[in-house]
């Protein structure tokens, strides 16, 4: 399949065109910034290291796409492409490994993420077809997308929200992903003719970008609810969005547990991470 983005990099940049590149490389901001956000809080809060990990991956791919829209290079391509793969292996580590105790390292799953991640690395640069790391991609957003249903489903019920919240953002983004790639020349054609305002809102790659990045980033917080709530730190994960308020996450009732149930004795944090509060 060819996409979008790659007919630009064939043909002569104009007007449009540079406009088109201008949004996809803009867009990625919010690859980049609430992550590195994340990231810091997640360092600042002495969460587990892989946590810290997710939210540099996600900030990585986002550095590597706006490389890629700014130059529109092949190699730069690879730099979104291949930290796709790379820190979607850390966010399956985190999720497979969340009923484990804290800071325990399990070597066999991470040789396997290594092994996953050089072969694909390897295969992809000889062979360069997008279809196969697409299809190494959507193996491992598979993953996930079954092991947080699962857990939503049977161990932490209140997390649904945010869990299908993440998924169904994600999800929007991959189905106009490939919108603009079915139907690039005559969404191209139709936006020649709009008010650039509409025109720029209209770009689809763009709001790819930004689906992804929310939906990814949201995923992340999910994770690390998990793994907080299950060490039993008591977190409180606040998501807000722009001027809308909180995000209604239910917790159980902590006033509920008997007073000598040991998870009363147990450390209690409050992690709040806002998601677009620019
Ligand atoms: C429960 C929600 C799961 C969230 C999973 C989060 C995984 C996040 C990992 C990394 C973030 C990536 C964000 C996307 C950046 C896109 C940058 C980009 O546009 N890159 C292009 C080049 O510039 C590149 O060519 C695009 C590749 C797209 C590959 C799409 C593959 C399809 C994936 C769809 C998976 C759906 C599977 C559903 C299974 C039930
Ligand atoms: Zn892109």
């Amino acid at each position: 399949m060819v996409s979008c983005v790659a007919e630009i990099t064939r043909g002569s940049l104009i007007f449009f065109e540079q406009a088109e590149t201008y949004g996809n490389t803009v867009s990625n901001l919010i690859m980049i910034l609430p992550p590195i956000y994340g990231a810091l809080q997640t360092f600042k809060n002495g969460l587990e290291v892989r946590y810290v990990l997710s939210f540099l991956g996600l900030a990585a791919v986002g550095i590597g796409s706006w490389c890629f829209h700014m130059t529109l290079q092949y190699e730069m391509q690879l730099l979104d492409e291949l930290p796709m793969i790379y820190s979607c292996c850390v966010f399956v580590y985190c999720l497979y490994e969340c009923f484990k105790q804290e800071n325990a390292v399990n070597y066999l799953p991470i040789a396997l993420l290594l092994f996953f991640s050089i072969t694909v690395s390897v295969v992809y640069l000889q062979w360069k077809e997008p279809v196969f790391h697409q299809v190494m991609y959507a193996f491992l957003v598979a993953f996930l997308v079954f092991r947080s249903v699962f857990i939503v489903t049977w161990v932490y019920p209140w997390l649904r929200a945010l869990c299908y919240t993440s998924l169904s953002v994600f999800l929007l983004g991959f189905v106009l992903w490939n919108i603009d790639n079915i139907v690039c020349d005559t969404l191209r054609a139709t936006r020649q003719r709009l008010p650039p305002v509409v025109g720029a809102v209209t770009q689809l790659h763009a709001w790819w970008h930004i689906l992804t990045g929310l939906g990814s980033y949201l995923h992340i917080l999910l994770s690390l609810q998990i793994r907080t709530t299950y060490l039993k730190h008591r977190p409180k994960v606040k998501v807000s969005a722009a001027s809308s308020g909180h995000y209604p996450l239910k917790e159980p009732d902590i006033d509920a547990i008997p007073a000598d149930s040991s998870l009363v004795s147990c450390e209690s944090r409050v992690i709040s991470f806002s998601v677009l509060t620019v």
